[in-house]
């Protein structure tokens, strides 16, 4: 396997992240959750981050995102440090955390009032692509889980952002809706050529669904490994290469 952590940056990368260390102080006393992170993902790359629980999955695309600061290390977008939340990131959570007093619609187009360049004939778009325009005018509590999410999915894309952040976003829908999901979401990154980072437990849904995985280590998580995936789409879970790369990342991951 390919071994990708000394990869000198590249200028024409999109996301860049030099050497990201986080240390939380808590009552617990200090938590060292990352340890010198590096890697950069290209302009419109699927990249997969799994790794044990507890390994900073999470920390990390919360730094990404500008929610939370990183105690040493940067993170650069098209060559520019950042270090706040901003239009160029959009997260999607595990769960689709809507305003329960909005419509779909209105959720998908919350904050966007300012920025008219991107509302009307956008929104409209964006929910046709998610396949939520016969439900526009509903409210969260009537949609189900599946719907929910790409709720969730199109309020994230309504900013157009760059970089689409995806914490284990399909880790809570039932199986069969979740490989329907995987399936719309290559639909929508083919559509939307975004940058798109995907956090997850499921070593085969990341090969479903990236280009490249990148395994972290145990707590503090480190890059343990970055693998290209250099397979074609749709994939078929059953192909031999498949299951040979699942075998060598589930003994890789432990
Ligand atoms: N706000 C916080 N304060 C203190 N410690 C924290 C905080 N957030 C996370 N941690 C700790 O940092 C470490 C990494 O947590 P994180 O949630 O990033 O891991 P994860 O890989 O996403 O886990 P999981 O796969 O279970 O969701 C853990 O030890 C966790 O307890």
């Amino acid at each position: 396997m390919e071994k990708s952590l000394e990869k000198i940056p590249n200028s024409a990368s999109l996301l860049q992240i030099n050497n990201i260390h986080k240390t939380y102080e808590s009552k617990r006393g200090k938590v060292e959750a990352l340890r010198g992170i590096r890697f950069e993902c290209q302009t419109k790359e699927f990249t997969a981050i799994i790794g044990q629980s507890g390994c900073g999955k999470t920390t990390l695309l919360r730094i990404i995102a500008g929610l939370e600061l990183p105690t040493a290390g940067e993170v650069e977008i098209e060559g520019r440090k950042t270090s706040a939340p901003g239009f160029d990131r959009a997260m999607v959570f595990q769960e689709p955390r809507l305003f329960p007093w909005l419509t779909v619609e209105k959720n998908v187009s919350f904050g966007l009032k300012d920025h008219a360049h991107l509302t009307g004939v956008s929104v409209e778009n964006i929910l046709r692509m998610v396949g939520l325009e016969h439900v526009k005018k509903a409210y969260p509590h009537e949609l189900s889980g599946g719907m929910a999410q790409r709720a969730a999915i199109a309020r994230a894309l309504a900013f157009h952002p760059k970089v689409l952040l995806m914490d284990e976003p399909f880790s809570a829908l039932d199986a069969q809706t979740r490989a329907k999901m995987q399936h719309e979401l290559l639909g929508i990154w083919k559509e939307t050529n975004k940058t798109i980072l995907f956090v997850t437990h499921d070593i085969g849904e990341a090969l479903l669904l990236s280009q490249k995985v990148l395994v972290m280590t145990p707590a503090p998580g480190q890059v343990k490994e970055i693998i290209p995936i250099n397979l074609p789409y749709p994939r078929d879970p059953d192909s031999g290469e498949l299951i040979r790369l699942k075998k060598y990342l589930t003994e890789h991951i432990r």
